[in-house]
């Protein structure tokens, strides 16, 4: 029995209804990406002296800040476990596609976007969703465990940075609320371009992914997507939009995606540290940047927005919506989301206001009297030239804090 989910067969519809292999330069995918190394940090200084101790945990501030993403070294996750979730991962996506869905709880399996309306809105890509207290009686919970650990570390770390000793990633990320997702994206061999997984980013504090060598994954740097070039012994670590808005926005959730391969099938493995729906995020600095906001409450307005839009992030509700009007001139994520909204005003209405006040509202963030109280150049950059957690932060939980008292932030949310 065949082990692939029906994504032909199921989505041939979407197929149909669009035009493939387009010249069209509004699609990202067409521009060149560039294949560039992550920052690659060597975690075993954390055993060494105080100064090798220092150095390292600077370079992990350092990447989370800057780019949002990066790649550690001798994690203390030996190759032979690595190995071993590899094997049970592939056992778990070779069985036949309908005993898939008898794997761990109710839900785990997903495959494919069934809200998708659109090929752009389609991830090519099959997943186990698995809670880590469903993990405990498997095979892969020796990798599970130390993958936890180390999220854990690493998230002290990068809190420690900012000046706060917390325990509260301890206290508010349990087994319960943290999850190991399986990925396993086939070969796609339509002639057109189609995600693994499309642009997005983490709904966490933060991931640890360990990737195979075939590539694909690629993220937003300084505006621009690039290609991220498998390193076999590194596991790559990105920043969730709950770190970014604890730290004030002074970490980086970034976008990324996966792009399909013609000929071969890529595996990964990503952990994710999140907090239980009850957990209240709120920025460990003041003034915040942030209204404070539960997971449940942030998970509902993600939910809404994919029902909406497809995607989780708003603005692509620009950029893809049918219409009458010009095509915009270039990828929504390429394009600084300005001169599109100006485009649109320009074009007679039906502009996205909400989108034009938080553009004034980042202004007037960027502004401010006190240095100390704007948003550091890397974050403003990030909020206007790309679709990143941070634009979605803000769109929908940006506060009036630290602004003239004539400019009413509720009208930017
Ligand atoms: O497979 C990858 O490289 C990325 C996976 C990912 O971004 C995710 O599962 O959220
Ligand atoms: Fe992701």
């Amino acid at each position: 029995m065949d082990p692939d989910p029906p994504l032909h067969e199921t989505y041939k519809a979407l197929f149909a209804n669009t035009k493939i292999s387009s010249t069209d330069d509004d699609d990202r995918r067409l521009v060149t990406v560039e294949e560039r190394e992550l920052p690659l940090i060597d975690l075993s200084r954390l055993s060494l002296n105080e100064a090798e101790q220092k150095q390292c945990k600077e370079e992990i501030a350092r990447a989370g800040h800057e780019w949002g993403f990066f790649q550690v070294i001798n994690h203390g996750i030996s190759m032979e476990l690595l190995e071993k979730l590899r094997e049970e991962q592939v056992r778990v996506f070779k069985q036949p596609f309908r005993n898939k869905f008898l794997n761990f709880s109710d839900g785990s399996y997903r495959w494919g976007t069934p809200t998708a309306t659109s090929l752009r809105q389609l991830s090519w890509s099959e997943a186990f969703h698995i809670p880590m207290t469903d993990i405990s009686s498997s095979s892969m919970e020796p990798f599970a465990t130390k993958v936890a650990s180390l999220a854990q570390k690493l998230a002290e770390i990068l809190a420690d940075k900012l000046g706060h000793n917390s325990t509260f990633f301890q206290q508010s990320c349990l087994p319960s609320s943290c999850y190991l997702r399986l990925n396993r994206y086939p070969p796609c061999l339509i002639p057109s371009d189609i995600y693994g997984l499309m642009p997005h980013t983490d709904s966490d504090f933060l991931t640890i992914l360990n990737q195979d060598q075939v590539g694909g994954l690629q993220l937003v740097k300084d505006g621009k997507w690039i290609a991220v070039k498998p390193n076999p012994e590194a596991l790559i670590i990105n920043i969730g939009d709950f770190f970014q808005a604890w730290s004030n926005g002074f970490y980086n959730s970034v976008e990324h995606c996966v792009v399909t391969h013609p000929t071969k099938e890529r595996f990964s493995a990503a952990y994710f540290l999140c907090p239980s729906y009850e957990t209240v995020i709120e920025s460990c600095s003041q003034p915040s940047v942030y209204s404070k906001f539960s997971f449940r409450e942030y998970k509902q307005k993600v939910q809404e927005d994919v029902q909406r839009y497809g995607y989780k992030n708003t603005h692509q509700k620009v950029c893809f919506q049918t219409s009458s009007r010009p095509k915009l001139k270039a990828s929504c994520t390429e394009t600084c989301g300005t001169e599109q909204e100006w485009l649109l005003w320009n074009e007679g209405g039906n502009f996205p206001i909400d989108e034009l006040l938080r553009w004034v509202h980042i202004a007037l963030l960027c502004v401010q009297d006190d240095p100390a109280l704007r948003p550091a150049v890397s974050s403003a950059i990030l909020l206007l030239r790309t679709n990143s957690a941070a634009r979605f932060l803000h769109m929908i939980y940006l506060q009036p804090s630290g602004l003239p008292s004539s400019f009413s932030g509720n009208t930017c949310i």
